[in-house]
């Protein structure tokens, strides 16, 4: 299944410079790990915002909640969700 998610981040605003880095790194590692297991298909900033939007490929819907919430930042954002499925008039069967 397809999932559609749109993640907005909100860093508390009492945490040091060195604290927002060290979960940005280990938020890099930990997308870019799921991003080359071909689970996180597409990763987007959203123009102008501390958000993206992101397709991600699971098994069910448990599965798409175990790829998000093992992101360091998962506590901090506000995520909303689609489930996609293909439009019967698109004319690629795949996403690439
Ligand atoms: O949009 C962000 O910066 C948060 C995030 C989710 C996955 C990732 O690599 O960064």
């Amino acid at each position: 299944m397809l999932y559609l998610a749109e993640m907005e981040v909100h860093i508390p605003e009492s945490w040091s410079e060195e604290k927002i880095a060290d979960y940005i790194a280990r938020e890099r590692e930990t997308s870019q790990k799921w991003q080359k297991s071909g689970k996180w298909v597409y990763l987007w900033r959203v123009a102008g915002q501390y958000a993206n939007v992101s397709v991600i490929e699971a098994e069910s819907p448990e599965e798409f909640h175990q790829i998000v919430s093992s992101l360091p930042l998962f506590p901090y954002m506000t995520i909303k969700v689609k489930s996609l499925c293909k439009h019967p008039n698109a004319v690629r069967e795949t996403l690439l």
